[in-house]
């Protein structure tokens, strides 16, 4: 997909001139963008990602700007916003909110290494270490509640075993959460999949894309994180990646024996919610712009795969 609001060199440099971040060498856009439109913009000092935000819910901006603020002050591989000459981050460009970040290096791994699943899961639990001190407010838009009130939005349109299934699956998953004991809770990136990382090697280049941060349910962001790396393409888990990430993790941020005992049910609700929000994007909230779906099946192998075959525990 192509950048939605194209923008000229001109319109860039004079944008530039409330930062200082040096003048325009080379302005060019990034075709791999879902959700907004993304520039990469070189200056005669820096490498920057511009990002003008096409959706709404544009109040939520400055949640993600704290946010990353933080963990970048936390000297954690994420794009802190560029602020310009007085302070202010969010800023206006093409009639739509605009965000400058610094350029990390890197791309996104197809086959992750377990040498690059340690190094996510360790990230992972590092930003958890630190973030339970984080302030901000804003709750997880995608969890066992919104589940629930999906599921009759999707129903309709499977096939009578998938209905079936996801009723059974569904029903028992927002139960079990609807009656469980608070989870430990921090600032949570929400959707770290392989994409939304940036690796040269083995080495993490950084982490992109946190628009689905919130304050919510860390081990929730973990199985998250190891449903989309720790799958092959046919569905099944990977142990050597899941050891190696869960074990780095747990380094950084030991886990609760509550957590613990969540653990495999949070494993199958986060597949159940990417099972789900793909469903939806395809039959009932279709995009503005026209996207290529990704395939809502995967996920649908991934929670048949939990309950086939149970993970190790963490540890
Ligand atoms: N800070 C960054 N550093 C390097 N590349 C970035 C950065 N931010 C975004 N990108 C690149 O731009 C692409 C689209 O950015 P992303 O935030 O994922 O947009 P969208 O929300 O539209 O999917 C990413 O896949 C990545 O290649
Ligand atoms: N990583 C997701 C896309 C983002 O999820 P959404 O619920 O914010 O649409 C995927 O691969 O499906």
């Amino acid at each position: 997909m192509a950048v939605f609001t194209p923008l000229n060199a001109d319109q860039v440099s004079s944008f530039l001139e409330r930062y200082d971040v040096g003048t325009l060498d080379k302005l060019a856009e990034v075709a791999g963008g879902t959700e907004n439109s993304t520039f990469f913009v070189t200056t005669d000092q820096q490498r920057m990602v511009l990002t003008l935000f096409e959706q709404g819910g544009t109040d939520e901006l400055p949640f993600f700007v704290d946010m990353l603020d933080f963990l970048a002050h936390h000297n954690l591989p994420v794009p802190g916003p560029i602020a310009d000459r007085s302070g202010q981050a969010l800023q206006t460009l093409a009639d739509r909110p605009a965000l400058l970040f610094p350029r990390l290096p890197g791309s996104s791994p197809e086959a992750p290494t377990p040498a690059q699943c340690t190094e996510i899961g360790r990230f992972m639990g590092r930003m958890h270490q630190i973030s339970h001190t984080f302030d901000g407010q804003r709750g997880n838009q995608r969890d066992h509640h919104w589940v629930e009130r999906q599921i009759p939005r999707v129903l309709p349109f499977l096939s009578t075993d998938e209905q079936a299934l996801m009723t059974r699956y569904g029903h028992a998953l927002c139960d079990r959460f609807s009656n469980a004991p608070a989870l430990p809770q921090g600032a949570i990136h929400g959707d770290l999949f392989r994409d939304n990382s940036l690796f040269e090697g083995d080495h993490l280049g950084g982490v992109i894309d946190f628009y689905n941060g919130c304050v919510g349910d860390f081990i929730y962001d973990l199985a998250v994180l190891v449903n989309d790396w720790c799958h092959t393409e046919d569905g099944t888990l990977d142990e050597v990646r899941y050891s190696a990430m869960i074990n780095a993790y747990v380094q950084e941020r030991p886990v609760t024996d509550t957590e613990r005992d969540y653990w495999h049910d949070m494993l199958k609700l986060t597949a159940l919610r990417y099972w789900l929000s793909r469903l939806l994007v395809i039959h009932v909230d279709q995009p503005a712009f026209q996207l290529t779906p990704k395939p809502p099946r995967q996920f649908l192998d991934i929670l048949n795969a939990h309950y086939a075959t149970r993970l190790s525990d963490l540890p």
